[in-house]
């Protein structure tokens, strides 16, 4: 959601957890369950910062159930889907279940899905295409090697895999997009990106989606930070001007951790 004040873009927070393959469907129920008690206890207010998790695809529908149920603002989406929409393809996922699940969003490109399951930008576009079939938001997910790091090259290495990826998405459908900038280097290594890097690339990428779709598209896109992002660093890293918004691993396993790095705001100040 963007609420333009004086013709400044406000763009609202997204904190969104990726479980990965953990949480079978009764854990990741009692673990969304936890995050919001915590987040209600603490008092947080969603406007504030929007709260996603992304459990694996057995869970989807008990946490539905449970959102639903509870009336919590807990957004939910799924970690892939299938570039076709119905047919024979074993073990694939249609956007068109996602969407009937309640998915909000769905991740597409992460780089454990480029490297274990060869995607290619040309099958993420594909993707793209699919998740916007369905109107489900994807959450692009972009983000260089450390050996690209090292040659100084990591900017148009993730431009690149970012306007590629891109190829086909028109400047309305780019109206619900989120990019997710993850250096594969800082996933689940304990090496987090420091905020320069994050507010370097975030820029970059912002500035890419202007040329591409124009600046009101790109200002109002919500650009996150993804790699071993914890309570602890979390304030620093969403201070920084053009990232608005986080996507947590390994510490979105943790409702206390994770209603901590919702909270940054709290960190902000006391930080
Ligand atoms: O999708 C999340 C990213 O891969 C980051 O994972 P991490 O927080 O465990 O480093």
């Amino acid at each position: 959601m963007t609420i333009s004040q004086n013709g400044a873009y406000v763009r609202q927070p997204l904190i969104a957890g990726n479980w990965k393959m953990n949480m079978d469907h009764v854990q990741g129920i009692t673990l969304v369950q936890k995050l919001a008690w915590t987040l209600k206890d603490a008092g947080h207010e969603y406007d504030r910062a929007e709260v996603a998790v992304f459990p694996p695809f057995t869970d989807i529908r008990g946490v539905q159930t449970l959102t639903l149920g509870d009336k919590l603002d807990v957004v939910y989406g799924a970690q892939d889907l299938s570039t076709q929409d119905s047919g024979a393809y074993t073990g694939e996922i249609s956007g068109q279940f996602l969407k009937k699940l309640g998915c909000t969003y769905v991740l597409v490109g992460h780089s454990e899905r480029r490297e274990y399951h060869n995607e290619t930008n040309q099958v993420i576009a594909s993707k793209l295409a699919a998740a916007y079939r369905h109107e489900i938001t994807p959450v692009l997910c972009v983000g260089e090697g450390l050996e690209i790091r090292k040659a100084g090259e990591h900017v148009s290495y993730t431009l690149n895999q970012l306007n590629e990826s891109l190829e086909g998405v028109s400047a309305e459908q780019a109206e619900n997009l989120v990019v997710a900038y993850e250096p594969v280097w800082a996933i689940g290594t304990g090496e987090v990106a420091g905020p320069a890097d994050a507010q370097e690339m975030c820029a970059a990428i912002r500035a890419a989606l202007v040329e591409r779709f124009g600046e009101d598209i790109a200002q109002k896109t919500r650009l996150l930070y993804g790699g071993s992002v914890k309570a602890a660093n979390a304030a620093a890293i969403m201070r920084e001007r053009d990232v608005d918004g986080v996507l947590v691993g390994g510490a979105s396993l943790d409702a206390e951790e994770f209603a901590n790095i919702v909270r940054f705001e709290h960190h902000l100040v006391t930080g």
